[in-house]
């Protein structure tokens, strides 16, 4: 017989994120914070390869990199809405947490499979913040994409890229419930 955990599945059953446009202070302390990273990176990882990297971002970093989201968007002649949302997913942060994919050359693991575990690494990052009372939201925008920002701003290199950057911080009024994916559209019982 099973042995259910009803507090745990209430949570996952209800789950969702806050946005963090929303956010105020405070945000975690370094103290507060740290068991949430070791939550967070008890993720499957096939070959126990680590193919992740975690850098914390906080208010001083989130100043700088909303500068060189700037800096970045005029070099590559991007107009006022490319600056401004360039900016925008840090200049109004307090802190942050980027999550980048780190994979290795390892011919048993496909790219794909560390690619997923740092995916993992985000919802389990989301959720652990969303229990500890924190409001987190998983973001990416033009910036996480662009793969020289990202090697100028997080020092990527080779196959490295920013799988998600989990905002984190005190939440303002709850977001409302968004519609939820059908099961009976997405889920097939059996072969077909
Ligand atoms: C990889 C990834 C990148 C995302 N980037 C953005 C983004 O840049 N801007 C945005 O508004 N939402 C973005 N989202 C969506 C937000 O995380 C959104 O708040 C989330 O889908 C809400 O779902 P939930 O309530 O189930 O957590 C992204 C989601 C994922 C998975």
């Amino acid at each position: 017989m099973p042995t259910p955990n009803p507090a745990a599945f209430a949570f996952l059953a209800a789950r969702q994120s806050q946005p963090a446009k929303l956010f105020s202070g405070p945000v975690p302390s370094r103290a507060e914070l740290e068991p949430i990273l070791a939550a967070a990176l008890r993720v499957p990882d096939h070959g126990k390869l680590e193919p992740w990297r975690l850098i914390v971002l906080t208010r001083p970093d989130m100043e700088r990199l909303a500068a060189m989201a700037e800096a970045r968007a005029l070099e590559l002649r991007g107009d006022a809405e490319k600056i401004e949302k360039g900016r925008g997913q840090f200049d109004r942060g307090g802190l942050a947490v980027v999550v980048i994919s780190a994979p290795q050359d390892v011919p048993k693991i496909p790219l794909a499979e560390q690619k997923l575990s740092a995916g993992a690494v985000c919802i389990s990052l989301l959720n652990a913040a969303t229990a500890a009372g924190w409001g987190a939201n998983w973001l990416t925008g033009w910036t996480s994409h662009d793969a020289e920002f990202c090697a100028r701003a997080f020092g990527c290199k080779g196959a490295e890229a920013v799988a998600g950057i989990v905002h984190i911080g005190t939440p303002g009024p709850a977001a409302p419930e968004r519609p939820r994916p059908d099961l009976a559209r997405v889920v097939q019982w059996g072969l077909a």
